[in-house]
């Protein structure tokens, strides 16, 4: 079973991915990242065939039909062993070389730096995707939020959450009182007590800084919000009682780290005015 560290992944061209369609090489492009699933195919749940079928080719949309959980999202990081570029970086290079034995200019150079740091690029795309793909929730970005309507976890379809409802969301979050309650750990409460320090200055864009020991509501405390309105909604009864933030649409948005800090939720600190 392949295990290759995420350092040590490399560039492939579609191109070369193409060439592994066999079971004794089988490897599938699946969010921009090439997985080698030679070993794996006659133990995926889901039946070798599926596998084979999609060998050497980008089993990105297939994958995100077929699988119901996001337990895959997690396994397949042990598979993984590239990721996809347009042009390969050292063959670049090697057209270089022979360019400058043959001229003196500095212009090929900068096209290769030009070059790797496009392929950097390229490979943080693909972690971002990957970010998105793996939050808890089964969330998926491509098939749901404000495009049409995407799979719930359990299978439900959704409907699509349009703009006003969404802002409508917002509002209501934003007309509840903010209770210190929110504050998730000690660790939580150091950061917060820092960026208190920061907001006594008015903010960025002119507004004055929060009142005197009263808690300011950001997007980032939204968030924390909906998440826990996530957990809510996964007990039936809950959902019963206040069925009002559905969980794809809104909720599906802000966990996605979509105009956030593009950490997972997770990661993320309330953040709140003065301590
Ligand atoms: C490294 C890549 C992959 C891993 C680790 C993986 C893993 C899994 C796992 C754990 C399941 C059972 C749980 C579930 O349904 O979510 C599953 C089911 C399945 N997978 Fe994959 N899979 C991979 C790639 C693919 C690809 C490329 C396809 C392409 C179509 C695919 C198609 C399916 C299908 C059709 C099922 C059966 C779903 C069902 O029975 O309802 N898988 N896979």
């Amino acid at each position: 079973m392949p295990l290759v560290m995420p350092a040590l992944r490399k560039p492939y061209t579609v191109e070369e991915v193409m060439k592994h369609n066999t079971p004794s090489s089988l490897w599938v492009i699946m969010n921009r990242k090439v997985y080698d699933v030679t070993a794996f195919h006659k133990k995926h749940p889901g039946g070798p065939g599926v596998l084979l079928q999609m060998g050497g080719k980008d089993a990105t949309a297939a994958a995100a039909a077929a699988h119901k959980s996001i337990l895959p999202a997690n396994l397949m990081w042990e598979f993984c062993v590239g990721y996809i570029v347009r042009v390969k970086p050292q063959e670049e290079e090697k057209k270089v070389t022979k360019a400058n034995s043959a001229s003196s200019d500095p212009a090929p150079k900068a096209q290769v730096k030009k070059q790797k740091k496009a392929a950097a690029a390229e490979e943080q795309q693909a972690d971002a995707a990957d970010r998105v793909e793996a939050l808890p929730g089964g969330c998926r970005l491509q098939n749901r939020c404000f495009s049409s309507p995407g799979r719930t976890q359990t299978g439900h379809k959704e409907k699509r959450r349009s703009p006003p409802a969404f802002v409508a969301d917002v509002e209501k979050i934003l007309s509840r009182p903010v209770t210190a309650s929110q504050m998730r750990s000690q660790d939580s409460m150091e950061k917060l007590k820092s960026k208190a320090q920061g907001d006594m200055m008015p903010h960025s864009d002119g507004s004055p800084p929060a009142e005197d020991g009263k808690l300011e509501r950001t997007f980032t405390t939204i968030m924390e919000e909906m998440e826990s309105e996530l957990v809510a909604l996964s007990d039936e009864e809950a959902v019963k009682k206040e069925p009002a933030v559905p969980s794809g649409g809104l909720l599906c948005f802000l966990n996605s780290g979509c105009w956030s800090t593009g950490t997972t939720p997770n990661q993320r600190v309330p953040v709140i005015g003065k301590a």
